[in-house]
């Protein structure tokens, strides 16, 4: 795994620009060599701050891209607890709007039909996956171009929970948890064999909140934080921060930000 790389931000504005800079940076690169770019938002406050600028980048040719979700709550679309709506609100009706839209069938939301059997909807989603990634080979894991993660005051990152056993699922790529410690219960989660075989992760955290987290996990290496989990085997690993979370940090990327 290549070292991780942490960059701080004055303001939640600058921390947007640069998310865009640099998302927009992977698309080009993903879409240059292989034609298509997949993306895994996760939820929170990760899909305004990332999509801030980035929904009105003329340059980001959105047609090739691949969006799934790193997570998502088992409730139907609609619901206010969506993180698909919360995709659609922050970038997906925007490109429709702005006749830039990302093709349907690209966009891999949750069954909602499957969404009372946490179990059922992860299996769905996995085999969705599947039909992006396997093509005509059989793979062992897939190899998304970019996931998005936050980080929760506990460590969590999408919906893996400290001490949850979860955390030693090696082989199911999405899985299925009905005791969600962060409302709602019931969720489907990718994988750390999933995380960790992307090309590049890229943790988004913003706020004084995420101060203590973000020090025990950079500085203190605090194993028992499922986000310090996430090593990516050969892909890139970034951190894209605030000053106010980061503020704890022995030390920061070198600045300004440059790709
Ligand atoms: O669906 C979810 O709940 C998220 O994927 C979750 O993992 C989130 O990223 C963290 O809880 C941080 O949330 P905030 O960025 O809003 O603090």
């Amino acid at each position: 795994m290549s070292l991780s790389k942490v960059y701080s931000f004055p303001t939640n504005e600058k921390l947007s620009e640069a998310l865009n800079e640099y998302v927009a940076h992977l698309s080009r690169e993903a879409i240059a060599r292989n034609g298509r770019f997949t993306i895994a938002f996760s939820g929170g406050s990760l899909p305004a701050t990332v999509c801030r600028f980035l929904k009105d980048n003329k340059e980001v040719d959105f047609s090739k891209w691949y969006v799934f979700w790193a997570d998502e709550r088992c409730v139907t679309l609609d619901n206010e607890e969506s993180n698909f709506k919360l995709l659609r609100k922050e970038l997906l009706d925007h490109l429709v709007q702005t006749d830039r839209g990302i093709p349907p069938d690209q966009v891999m939301q949750i069954n909602e039909d499957l969404v009372g059997d946490q179990n059922a909807a992860a299996e769905d989603y996995q085999e969705k996956l599947g039909s992006v990634f396997s093509g005509t080979t059989k793979i062992k894991y897939p190899e998304l171009d970019c996931i998005l993660l936050g980080i929760g005051p506990d460590g969590h990152t999408c919906s893996l929970f400290p001490n949850h056993p979860l955390l030693e699922e090696k082989t199911k790529w999405v899985a299925g948890l009905d005791d969600s410690p962060k409302e709602p219960p019931r969720r489907i989660t990718l994988t750390y064999p999933v995380l960790n075989h992307a090309s590049n992760v890229v943790f988004v955290a913003n706020g004084a909140g995420k101060r203590k987290t973000i020090k025990k996990i950079l500085d203190e290496k605090d194993v028992h934080l499922p986000a310090s989990h996430v090593a990516p085997f050969k892909g890139t690993l970034s951190w894209f921060l605030d000053d106010a979370a980061s503020k704890d940090l022995s030390e920061t990327s070198p600045s300004p930000f440059k790709l």
